[in-house]
C-alpha cells in the first residue's frame, strides 16, 4: 500500500464528517446563505496567503530545486486564486476584504507556518496536503451532486477541474516520494501532520457554517 493510501485510510472519519458537515450540504444544494460563504471567503483570502507562504517555506528549505520549482508553482497558484477570489467573489458580494483571522482560521494558518518551518520537510508536505487531496475530493464530490445553477458554481468547477487535480496528484507523489525516504518515526509525524490538517480542515468549514468569532 502506498503511504498516501494508508493517510487516506486514518482520516476516513474525519472525511467522513466533513462530507456531512451542513457547510458541504448546502453549498452542494446551492441553499448556503451567502453571508456564511462570505464569511468563507474572506476567511479563506487570508488563509490562502499563509498557505502560499508555508508552500514557499517548502521551497526554500528544498534540497533538490525539482522540489524547489513544484513548491514555488503551489506558492504562486496559492496566490493567483486569492487574487482570483478578489475579482469574482470580493466583488460579486461588494464586500471587503476581512483583516481579523477567526479562531479556525488562525489555528489552521499557525499550524501550517509552525510546521512549515520547524518540522522536516516530509512532515511539512504531509501538513500540507490535506488542502490539496480533501478540497480535490470534496469538489468532485459536490460537482457530482450540485445543479448546474448552484450560486457557487465558480468555486465547484475550480476544485473539482483538470488544474487543480493535477497540482494534487503532483503533491501526492512528492509526499510517498518523502515517505520512502523517511524513517519509520518521522512517518508517524507525517501521519499526525496529515490528520492535524484534515481535522482543521472540518473546523475551517464549521467555523463559517457557525458564523464563529472570537468570544473573548
Ligand atoms: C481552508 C482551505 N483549505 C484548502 C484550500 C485549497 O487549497 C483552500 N482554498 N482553503
Amino acid at each position: 500500500m502506498q503511504f498516501t493510501e494508508q493517510l487516506w485510510q486514518d482520516i476516513q472519519p474525519i472525511y467522513k464528517s466533513i462530507l456531512e458537515h451542513g457547510f458541504v450540504k448546502k453549498l452542494t444544494a446551492g441553499s448556503l446563505p451567502s453571508p456564511t460563504f462570505q464569511y468563507y471567503i474572506q476567511q479563506d483570502a487570508l488563509y490562502l496567503v499563509d498557505f502560499g507562504r508555508a508552500l514557499s517555506q517548502l521551497a526554500a528549505r528544498s534540497t533538490q530545486p525539482d522540489d524547489m520549482l513544484q513548491f514555488a508553482q503551489f506558492a504562486q497558484n496559492a496566490i493567483l486564486v486569492e487574487r482570483a477570489l478578489h475579482e469574482t467573489y470580493f466583488a460579486l458580494y461588494a464586500i471587503e476584504p476581512q483583516t481579523v483571522k477567526m479562531p479556525a482560521c488562525f489555528a489552521y494558518t499557525n499550524y501550517l507556518l509552525a510546521t512549515t518551518s520547524l518540522q522536516s520537510i516530509a512532515v511539512g508536505a504531509a501538513a500540507v496536503l490535506p488542502c490539496f487531496w480533501i478540497y480535490r475530493e470534496v469538489g468532485r464530490f459536490i460537482y457530482q451532486r450540485a445543479i448546474q445553477a448552484n450560486p457557487y458554481r465558480a468555486w465547484i468547477d475550480t476544485y473539482a477541474g483538470d488544474a487543480f487535480d493535477q497540482s494534487v496528484t503532483q503533491m501526492l507523489e512528492l509526499t510517498d516520494r518523502f515517505a520512502e525516504q523517511a524513517g519509520s518515526a518521522e512517518r508517524e509525524m507525517m501521519r499526525e501532520a496529515f490528520r492535524m490538517s484534515s481535522r482543521l480542515e472540518w473546523y475551517f468549514w464549521n467555523d463559517a457554517y457557525t458564523l464563529n468569532g472570537w468570544l473573548v
